[in-house]
């Protein structure tokens, strides 16, 4: 008995998601549930795996045979958790915020398949080197950081700012790859044309006689 592969439906809006699950060989649609991202949770994991649960759930109700993935990236310095910012005066705020010291991303990645969903989360430390105003507001300017919690993306210009990393890379662009390829693995979703199971337990309803 060979597992069908199920069909992989990513449920964001992401274009770093979508480039990242295309360069691990996977074939997927992408249906987007506009779930509002309110929740008075305030711990950076716990609401990154909430909103990405909250993300995927609709979707998965209307693909129940499907493999749906959600994702949340979560900002936190201190105790303040940054969102996207709304314009450019608020981008200029983050980075002042951010600058010269050493803050924490989160990305919560759900999977839903057969009735059942899982969510983990993945950290990573992120250091900005000290900046100044001309720089804060030339990257506040540029206006990539708008679509990003935080305020910046690390993997364009916003590369300039960080001094460290501590963690994955991928994560801190809102796709964990090590949880990814482990949920697509346990879920029997061929990773760079590969079928490797990761041992995860899997239910009957993800499988289908051969
Ligand atoms: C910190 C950081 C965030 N980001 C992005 C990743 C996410 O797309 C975004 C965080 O917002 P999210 O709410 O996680 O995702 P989204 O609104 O872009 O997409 P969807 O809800 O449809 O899945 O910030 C970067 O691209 N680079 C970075 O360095």
């Amino acid at each position: 008995m060979t597992p069908a592969v199920p069909e992989v439906v990513l449920a964001s809006g992401s274009p770093r998601r979508h480039e990242l699950l295309t360069q691990l060989g996977v074939a997927f649609r992408v249906q987007v549930s506009g779930e509002d991202e309110d929740s008075p949770e305030t711990d950076p994991a716990r609401l990154a795996a909430e909103l990405a649960l909250r993300k995927g759930r609709s979707v998965a109700a209307l693909n129940r045979t499907a493999l749906v993935l959600a994702a949340d990236t979560v900002v936190a310095v201190d105790d303040a958790l940054l969102a996207k910012p709304r314009d450019a005066a608020e981008n200029a705020a983050f980075l002042r915020r951010l600058s010269g010291r050493t803050h924490q991303v989160f990305t919560g990645v759900a999977a839903f398949h057969g009735g059942a969903e899982h969510a983990a989360v993945a950290r990573t430390d992120v250091t900005f080197r000290v900046l100044n105003e001309t720089e804060t507001a030339f990257y506040a300017r540029s206006g990539e950081g708008l679509d990003k919690a935080g305020g910046y993306g690390a993997q364009g210009l916003g590369m300039a700012l960080i001094s460290r990393l501590d963690g994955e890379y991928s994560n801190v662009v809102g796709f964990p790859l090590s949880v990814v390829i482990g949920l697509l693995r346990a879920h029997g979703v061929p990773v760079w044309g590969t079928v490797e199971h990761a041992g995860a337990p899997r239910t009957g309803a993800e499988t289908t006689p051969a």
